[in-house]
């Protein structure tokens, strides 16, 4: 085998295969069963997650799913793909591009069994989180780590470190949202930066991600400045009975409209591609809490995704972690 390729993976999150409770259960089983994920000793959490959680939330989220699902299936997935087909373009023969899922479909262990199938040797692991977390970037760092433990011959692997204060990322960013801005019919008094939360002890044990996500907000707060607009920020997707992040945004959107906001636009700088969390619970919840609260003008921002501004951010962190390869 010649093995002189590079391969780039581009590797996000997951999501279930279909909109069905059937699929979000194995999704859900498997997303929560991480230990990174959850902190609680297997003992105490297996019985709550087989004996509660899996008979009541696949039946919900996939309601959830079934509102953004789209011909190209669940829209982190389709993003996702569309980013590393994107790249390939930017790239050319230079390098293969591949993309995988933590959980789900495509798996991280068939996507590098096929690279290396393609010949590459020498791989980059792309986890498109601009924070890092235990919970995310780390997770999907070691499901790489428990494929590369089947190999007898393995690639060289190198990874993309967290991008949250990359002035590429925030430069990327400041750019769409303001395109976003400016095209919208009205003029928001509010834009509400809203981040994944987790637990509050994940981060007190010493996980990076809140400061990285503060740090993120604080640069595009920054580039955004102007008078007419308050930059406020908070953290959503709050799951179990432990404390999250705070403030959250369903309480951060309803107490905005409540002192008198009317006019309000969120965006979600913590992640690379819309997915379940921004079209359903940022752009169709977090609508009806503000609208029910008082307020009268909302609107969901998108992603960087797939726009030009996004691509090429991409692009030159991958180029910029190829070096020497390339
Ligand atoms: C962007 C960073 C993310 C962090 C940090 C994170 C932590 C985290 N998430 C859960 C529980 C759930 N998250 C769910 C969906 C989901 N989470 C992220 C990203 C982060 N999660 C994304 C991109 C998505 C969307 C997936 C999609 O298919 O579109 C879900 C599933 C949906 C649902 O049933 O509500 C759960 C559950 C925990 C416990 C956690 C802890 C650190
Ligand atoms: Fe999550
Ligand atoms: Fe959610």
């Amino acid at each position: 085998m010649t093995a002189h390729r590079i391969g780039v993976l581009l590797v996000n999150l997951g999501t279930p295969d279909a909109p069905t409770p059937q699929a979000v259960r194995r999704y859900l089983a498997e997303f929560l069963s991480d230990r990174r994920v959850v902190e609680i000793p297997p003992l105490v959490w297996q019985p709550i997650l087989r004996g509660v959680i899996l008979n009541t939330r696949p039946k919900k989220s996939a309601h959830a799913y079934g509102l953004v699902w789209t011909e190209e299936g669940s829209p982190l997935a389709a993003i996702t793909r569309a980013q590393a087909e994107g790249l390939q373009a930017r790239l050319g023969a230079e390098a293969t591009v591949r993309w995988a899922m933590r959980y789900g479909n495509p798996s991280i262990a068939a996507e590098l069994d096929k690279l290396q199938a393609e010949g590459c040797g020498r791989i980059l692991i792309a986890p498109l989180y601009p924070q890092y977390s235990g919970a995310t970037t780390a997770s999907a760092m070691d499901a790489v780590g428990a494929a590369l433990g089947k190999l007898r011959w393995q690639p060289a692997i190198r990874t993309l470190p967290a991008y949250y204060d990359d002035p590429a990322h925030i430069a990327a960013l400041k750019a769409d949202i303001e395109r976003q801005l400016a095209a919208l019919p009205f003029a928001p008094e509010v834009l509400l930066l809203s981040f994944h939360g987790m637990p509050e002890r994940t981060h007190t044990l010493g996980d990076p991600y809140y400061a990285q996500c503060l740090e993120t907000a604080r640069l595009l707060g920054e580039g955004l400045a102007r008078k007419d607009l308050r930059i406020e920020t908070s953290f959503q997707s709050r799951f179990g009975r432990a404390k999250w992040l705070e403030p959250a945004t369903d309480v951060v959107l309803a107490a905005e409209a409540v002192k008198g906001t009317r006019r309000l636009a969120v965006v979600a700088p913590g992640f690379s591609a819309d997915c379940l969390e921004t079209r359903e619970e940022l752009a169709i919840r977090g609508r009806e809490q503000f609208l029910a609260a008082g307020g009268s003008d909302y609107a969901t921002l998108d992603c960087l995704n797939v726009t030009d501004a996004g691509m090429a951010m991409l692009e030159s962190l991958v180029r910029r972690e190829l070096s020497g390869w390339l």
